[in-house]
């Protein structure tokens, strides 16, 4: 078998048209556009990009698009205070602050810091609460898992009833939502992680397969059942001295090549679930604002 390529970015273009929609409509309702904060804490190159390209598609859909960034060394209480300041502007309906963070600042107190009716990350606990309890009409849902389960939709409609998802990888930013997300449609899900034994079978046996791990291409073609629907997270930055001196590519945390051999479906590294992450948070901004002002909630990729 050869597998269908699943297209982030025509799924992401999709989305952000939907999110285009609403903007529109909500600012003829409401007379502002929603608004977005992203705040960055120091230099790190990735992180500058993934701002800088977040910043992009927030002023393409029309909202209020605001790009705080502080210096590497910045306090922790002076991070807090500016978090204080994005929660009580009114016109901002979404804050999102860049991981990782510098060492010296504790991430998990700046993520709850956020006004949970702001977090479009999904990271408050009060969302990650939400989200565990199935409160899906008002939780604030994490960008990466909300946009892997529309792709994993377009490919296996809404229902995952009597298949078997694995996730390999349990961060709270990635691993544990989408297993949470994926048990919601009623998938069996496996969890695994750096502890877990023999691994190669386990994934043998998944439906669908979740690669969120950061290790490029540790998912070989022979842990892929023939057939399953691989979700390749990973996002790795590799040297690649065919293409000359010092040069880098992109790949994911699978074999992309062995595992398309195998599998029914699968994303590609880039332009898989890298673009529906960025998609997904101009999506959850526009649902802050309208849960913001009592407005019905949208649903976006449906
Ligand atoms: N496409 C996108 O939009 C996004 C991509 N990413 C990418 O996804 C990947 C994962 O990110 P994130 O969840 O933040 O990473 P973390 O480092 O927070 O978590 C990695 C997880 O993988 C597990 N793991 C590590 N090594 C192994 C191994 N050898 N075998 C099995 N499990 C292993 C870890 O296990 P343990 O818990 O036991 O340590 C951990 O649970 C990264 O490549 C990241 O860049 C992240 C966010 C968005
Ligand atoms: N608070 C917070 N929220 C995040 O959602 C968050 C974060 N911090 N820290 C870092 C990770 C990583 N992440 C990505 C977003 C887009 C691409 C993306 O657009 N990838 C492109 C390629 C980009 C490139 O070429 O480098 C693609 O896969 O096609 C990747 C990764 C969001 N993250
Ligand atoms: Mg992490």
């Amino acid at each position: 078998m050869t597998a269908r390529i699943i297209d982030g970015k025509a799924a992401a273009a999709a989305v952000l048209a939907e999110v285009k929609a609403r903007v529109d409509a909500f600012r003829a309702t409401k007379g502002r556009p929603p608004g977005l904060a992203v705040v960055l804490v120091g230099e790190d190159p990735a992180s500058q990009v993934y701002v800088r390209n977040k910043g992009r598609e927030a002023e393409a859909a029309g909202f209020r698009s605001e790009q705080h960034t502080l210096p590497v060394t910045t306090s922790q209480a002076d991070l807090l205070a500016l978090v204080a300041r994005v929660n009580a502007d009114p016109g901002i309906d979404g804050i999102l602050v860049q991981l990782p963070l510098p060492k010296d600042i504790d991430a998990e107190t700046v993520l709850t810091a956020i006004d949970p009716a702001k977090d479009v990350d999904g990271f408050h606990p009060v969302n990650v609460g939400l989200l565990g309890s199935g409160a899906t009409d008002r939780a604030l849902v994490p960008c990466t898992p909300a946009g892997s389960m529309i792709l994993i939709e377009s490919v296996l409609g809404p229902s995952l009833a009597g298949k078997h998802a694995v996730v390999v990888g349990r961060s709270n930013i990635v691993g544990k939502p989408i297993a949470q997300l994926l048990l919601q449609r009623d998938a069996t899900v496996t969890i695994a992680h750096s502890r877990t034994a023999d691994l190669a079978a386990l994934c043998r046996q998944a439906d669908v397969l979740v690669a969120a791990v950061g290790r490029p291409e540790m998912v070989r073609g022979d842990w892929v059942k023939p057939g399953a629907v691989v979700i390749d997270v990973g996002i790795n930055r590799i040297p690649a001295p065919e293409k000359g001196e010092g040069k880098t590519r992109l790949v994911g945390d699978v074999a992309y090549a062995e595992a398309a051999a195998v599998a029914s479906a699968i994303t590609p590294v880039p332009g898989g679930v890298g673009p529906m992450t960025i998609a997904l948070l101009m999506a959850n901004t526009v649902t802050a604002a309208h849960l913001r002002e009592g407005l019905a909630r949208p649903r976006f990729g449906a």
